[in-house]
């Protein structure tokens, strides 16, 4: 569970193939086909590339990268912290564990995105909810709301919001998945801990997708 897929894009007009990992989105026990979720990036050169390709074109696997050696209750509770396309592996995670019935694993949800349209995989995780109530919780937080009414959470993902949304202890692991600032503040940087260890967490509590 929670591998992704190094893909070789070759952009039109480059001399040199570009390599970029991806995540299935499909179940990983699914048999004969694969189903990626990609974000567009306008200067992205490998996204771009992938939302080019027309049906009948063909996209090179290299391999597969190992994730996370994830084990069925391994921990009473994770914590999952996504910022937009981030929720990829953190999605195959939830699949994986509440698609298992040996799996009891709590999970906890924090999921950061621009607006509301970036909301991915929104109807998946809200099924997981209905049919996990006791298990399975989430909080979306979005920095620049678009709907004037927005029923969620305001703001980008701060210590503020996880000093309540998650509870340290040492039967806890976070699964971390998203842009490079917001994975810079939570992780922090060898002279400066970062919001995950400021809140009490150690370092081998913590996994970077
Ligand atoms: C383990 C792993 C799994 C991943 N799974 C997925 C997945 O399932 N779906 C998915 O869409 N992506 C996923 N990614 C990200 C993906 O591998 C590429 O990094 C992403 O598609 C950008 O590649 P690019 O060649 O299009 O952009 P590049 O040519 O590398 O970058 C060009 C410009 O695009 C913008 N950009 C690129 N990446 C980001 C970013 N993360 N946040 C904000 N701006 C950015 C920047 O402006 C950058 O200068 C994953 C990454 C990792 C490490």
């Amino acid at each position: 569970m929670t591998s992704s897929l190094l893909t070789v894009s070759r952009p039109e007009g480059r001399w040199f193939p570009v390599i970029r990992p991806y995540t299935p989105i499909s179940s990983l026990t699914k048999q004969g086909s694969v189903e990626l979720m990609v974000r567009k990036y306008p200067n992205g050169k490998a996204s771009t590339h992938i939302h080019s390709l027309a049906p009948g074109d063909t996209l090179t696997f290299l391999t597969a990268l190992k994730g996370f050696p994830w084990s069925p209750n391994k921990f009473s509770q994770v914590h999952l912290i996504a910022g937009g396309a981030g929720i990829t592996p953190i999605f195959q995670l939830i699949q994986g564990i509440l698609d298992n019935p040996a799996d009891k694993t709590k999970i906890n949800l924090i999921f950061g995105v621009n607006n509301e349209q970036d909301l991915l995989l929104r109807e998946e995780l809200e099924s997981y909810k209905t049919r996990f109530p006791d298990r399975f919780n989430y909080i979306y937080t979005i920095s620049h709301p678009k709907e004037e009414n927005s029923p969620y959470r305001k703001g980008h993902v701060t210590e503020e919001l996880l000093k309540t949304a998650v509870t340290v202890d040492k039967d806890s692991h976070v699964f971390v998945s998203g842009p490079p600032a917001m994975e810079a503040s939570l992780l922090g940087s060898r002279s400066a801990p970062g919001i995950l260890s400021r809140l009490g967490f150690a370092k081998g509590q913590i996994y970077q997708f």
